[in-house]
């Protein structure tokens, strides 16, 4: 049987984005994701988060700030019945760092964290799903090879043009997980 995975962005699908979050102070679950990630691991979706956090390259917090953060994050979804196999991130961003830090291969749109989850749990990408709330998002998912596209509304604001760029678009994890299993 192949693997398969839903791919979640972080901010803005899984936690309100107020911009930069990093203490769990300030990260508020989106309402309905666990339900709705219980749900797909119960479908045998791994679930795997793939998120930019320039905030560190940025100077906002550190590398460590963005660990306890995460290890709070995975306890918590534990404890939900939903446990997260892995959480990648992108700590660059295109103005700060030396030239691979600006011109690095894991920020999205770039596929580089999608790849490293496909090849590391022996995924299928055509039964992957990815979910996020940027075109971003469905830029690198699509450049992975993806099979489903979601975009969600509980994130930014989104343009025609984006809403394109997905095979379908929802108000937010919840009915996005409700179309996704029926
Ligand atoms: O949505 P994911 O990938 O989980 O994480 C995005 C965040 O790291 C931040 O990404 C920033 O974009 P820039 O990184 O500054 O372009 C902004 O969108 C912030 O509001 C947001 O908190
Ligand atoms: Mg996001
Ligand atoms: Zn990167």
């Amino acid at each position: 049987m192949s693997r398969k995975a839903v791919f979640l962005d972080r901010d803005g699908v899984i936690n309100v984005d107020h911009g930069y979050v990093y203490r769990p102070g300030e990260f508020e679950f989106i309402e309905g994701v666990f339900d709705a990630c219980r749900h797909l691991h119960a479908l045998g979706y791994l679930l795997i988060v793939v998120t930019n956090q320039s905030g560190i390259a940025r100077g906002k917090y550190t590398e460590q700030d963005f660990r306890k953060l995460t290890e709070w994050m995975k306890d918590r979804f534990a404890r939900e019945g939903a446990p997260l196999t892995h959480v990648y991130h992108c700590p660059h961003h295109p103005d700060y760092g030396n030239a691979d830090e600006r011109d690095c291969y894991c920020r999205k749109p770039m596929p580089g964290m999608i790849i490293a989850g496909l090849n590391d749990y022996g995924l299928t990408a055509e039964d992957c799903i990815m979910i996020g709330d940027k075109r971003a998002d469905m830029e690198a998912a699509s450049a992975a090879g993806i099979g489903k596209k979601v975009l969600v509304m509980s994130g930014h604001a989104l343009s025609p043009a984006d809403l394109d760029t997905a095979d379908s678009v929802w108000q937010s994890i919840r009915e996005a997980t409700r179309a996704i299993c029926q």
